[in-house]
């Protein structure tokens, strides 16, 4: 096991060695000021052990700011390569490195994170429940998470990054043509952190099934809810099939078998159908909860029940069984045959149908509603434009014989980008500017959110309009560059430029958090938006323990209607009961480091080095199974004091914004 360090540390790349430097004076400022301001207590006990939802789900969302910050980089930089022709820039190794990092990166450690941040700080909130089902199993499925994103982010400085695309097909992501470490991280990486998404998915279908509060029944459910559910049970049925995947993929990296590879009686189609039967599934695991956010946005602000309940219920059912059944879709061009084609085109274009139903609602909940322009509405409403874009031409690539001309050119990269931005970010922006307040007790800032709106948005549509066109004109995908005679260079610049304008969207928005983290008002209310959820009856930020009492859920909209009836925030002391709640572990935050370690060593084919650090992962599991500690209770006597306190203040602050 000789350790060649001139292969694991990348040297001689400008870029390379800025973000080593980069990263070491990080750690150093991040281990330095928790040294200097005694914090160190304080991350361990508040953070790394906790077990509560609502900071697993804040430090979900930090992750996914940051992730969002490595990506948009990788973003920008294939932009500024492909600005004028002929650049030289980055040359096409790195270009390939980059497009598959940033595309990895963007959908599972942005995306992804996002979502299921958002999930658990807000669902067990909207069902009136304590905590999710399994909490200490919650904290290892973000701890897996966490680990894996940092094991993959690291590839960029340590051995090399995966360079085979997101979607990493064989045979060029197979040894023979990746020799480096970098698919080693893609394959290993991803494992871990699809673990912990896995877990996520079974404790939200445990948790939304068995913990609803009194009289919560399921088509009482918020939307948000309702999509958490369905997405969660998409995750459950496709992700097994990517862990799969990945497995095989390790195997043949690392062991020299042969299921993906022709040379050996293996197949390379096996890779792409078990590929796309998760990652098709995966694009919707991302969009049905920012359908959910929308729901729940626009219905507030538009002062309405949302429009047609049951049947937005019913398309999120019908969208999730689609979503199963259309992945040939990413491959018409690879030869199953006409017929499998066009049932693959039937399905795909199926899926219009719910999605339209969708549209329509949220149009017919504003219809005569006494709509309110927060920054949260304008994202829900900027979403709407966007996604049909995204939505038709999805139809056009869903045609197969049309998709002929259109494969592997940027107007694909153009759809899925209007999918994916506004179906996702536009959401996720909308869910953070609504829910910021249950999440810190202050908002952030509604003037630079309409900034943050307005140059994200036009940022978003210059850089990906012109990009349908240069598709049609046959630009390829993945390219690192264009000869001058081929014409693209006007339209490339424009995408160029509009990119810039979507980074200063998204640095307004970085500013946001420090202005309210610094400025915002800390009095705000715990219903600033009179809305209509349970979560909105809760002090803000919530309690550790949610609700002093549990609400009893007698309709829809169940917040909206305690209002109406004068008992949205009424606690009668009487109900007060001791609450027992879990106890802090550090056991997720070890597993996590323990994994990260085994799967380092995998990576760079330490096989010993692994099997030591493996048993590490032994040992967490031996210490769980004789954890006995069943928590711990609060008092009556702790639940009214800390109940008054808010309580108090809450009569003397203004309500309602806007
Ligand atoms: C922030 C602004 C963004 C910019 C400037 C950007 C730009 C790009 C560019 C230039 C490409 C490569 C085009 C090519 O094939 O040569 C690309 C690919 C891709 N992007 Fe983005 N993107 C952005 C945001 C996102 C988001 C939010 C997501 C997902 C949620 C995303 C997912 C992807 C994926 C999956 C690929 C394909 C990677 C591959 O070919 O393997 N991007 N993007
Ligand atoms: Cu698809």
């Amino acid at each position: 096991m000789g350790i060649k360090w001139n292969e694991i540390l990348i040297t001689g790349d400008p870029l390379i060695v800025g973000s080593q430097i980069a990263i070491v004076m990080t750690v150093i400022a991040i281990v330095g000021g928790l040294t200097y301001f005694k914090k160190w207590g304080w991350l361990w006990r508040e953070w790394l052990t906790t077990v509560d939802h609502k900071k697993i789900g804040i430090m979900y969302i930090l992750s996914g700011v940051l992730m969002f910050f490595r990506g948009g980089i990788d973003g920008l930089l294939m932009k500024a390569q492909t600005a004028r022709p002929e650049m030289n820039f980055l040359d096409a190794q790195h270009y390939n490195e980059i497009f598959t990092t940033h595309g990895v990166i963007m959908i599972l450690f942005m995306a992804m994170p996002f979502l299921i941040g958002l999930m658990n700080v807000v669902v067990p909130l909207q069902i009136g429940a304590r905590d999710v089902a399994f909490p200490q199993l919650n904290a290892l499925s973000f701890w897996l998470f966490f680990s894996g994103a940092m094991l993959f982010n690291i590839s960029f400085v340590v051995g090399g990054s995966p360079d085979a695309g997101w979607t990493s097909y064989f045979p060029l992501a197979g040894k023979e043509f990746s020799p480096g470490v970098g698919n080693n991280y893609y394959a290993i990486a991803l494992q871990i952190a699809g673990l912990g998404t896995l877990m996520t998915g079974i404790n939200f279908i445990v948790t939304i099934l068995k913990m609803r509060t009194k009289g919560m029944t399921l088509m009482k459910m918020p939307m948000f809810t309702w999509t958490t559910l369905i997405t969660s049970i998409i995750i459950v049925a496709a992700f097994p099939i990517f862990t799969v995947a990945l497995a095989l993929m390790t195997f043949d990296r690392l062991y020299g078998t042969h299921f993906f590879t022709l040379s050996s009686g293996g197949s390379d189609m096996l890779w792409a159908n078990l590929f796309w039967l998760w990652g098709h599934p995966e694009v919707y695991i991302v969009v049905l909860p920012a359908f959910g956010i929308f729901s729940e946005v626009i219905a507030t602000f538009s002062r309405k029940s949302l429009y047609g309940y049951k049947s937005m219920v019913i398309s999120i059912v019908g969208i999730a069984l689609l979503s199963m059944l259309v992945w040939v879709h990413h491959f018409f061009t690879m030869g199953a045959g006409p017929a499998v084609n066009s049932v693959f085109s039937i399905t795909t274009m199926l899926i219009a149908v719910p999605t339209g139903v969708k549209i329509f609602n949220w149009l017919f909940t504003m219809r005569k509603g006494r709509i309110k322009f927060t920054t949260a509405m304008l994202w829900s409403l900027g979403f709407i434009p966007n996604f049909v874009i995204g939505g038709v031409t999805g139809v056009m690539l869903g045609m197969a014989a049309a998709d002929y001309q259109y494969h592997n050119t940027l107007f694909l990269v153009a759809h899925f980008h209007y999918v994916l931005i506004p179906g996702v970010v536009f959401a996720v922006f909308a869910g953070l500017y609504y829910w910021w307040p249950k999440m810190f007790g202050f908002m952030l800032n509604e003037k630079l959110g309409k900034y943050h709106f307005w140059l994200f948005n036009i940022g978003f549509n210059v850089t990906f309009m012109p990009m349908f066109f240069l598709g049609l004109q046959g630009a390829v995908r993945r390219a690192y560059t264009y000869s001058a005679e081929s014409g693209f260079a006007p339209l490339f610049l424009v995408s160029a430029i509009g990119s810039i304008i979507l980074a200063l969207g998204f640095a307004v928005f970085c500013y946001n958090i420090y202005w309210s983290f610094r400025y915002a008002k800390r009095n705000v209310s715990s219903d600033p938006w009179d809305a209509r959820t349970l979560e909105w009856a809760t002090a803000s930020p919530v309690q550790f323990y949610n609700f002093a009492v549990l609400p009893e859920v007698k309709e829809l909209d169940a917040f909206w209607h305690m209002k109406k009836r004068n008992s949205g925030l009424v606690l009668k002391e009487e109900e007060i009961e001791e609450i027992h709640m879990p106890s802090n572990s550090g056991l997720p935050f070890y597993m996590a480091v323990v994994f990260g370690i085994t799967g380092f060593f995998l990576v760079f084919e330490w096989h010993i080095a692994a099997a030591v650090a493996a048993i590490g992962i032994v040992i967490g599991l031996i210490i769980r199974s004789f954890d006995y500690d069943d928590g711990y209770h609060v008092t009556v006597q702790e639940i009214k004091n800390i109940e008054s306190k808010w309580r108090k203040v809450e009569g003397g602050v203004k309500h309602h914004v806007g």
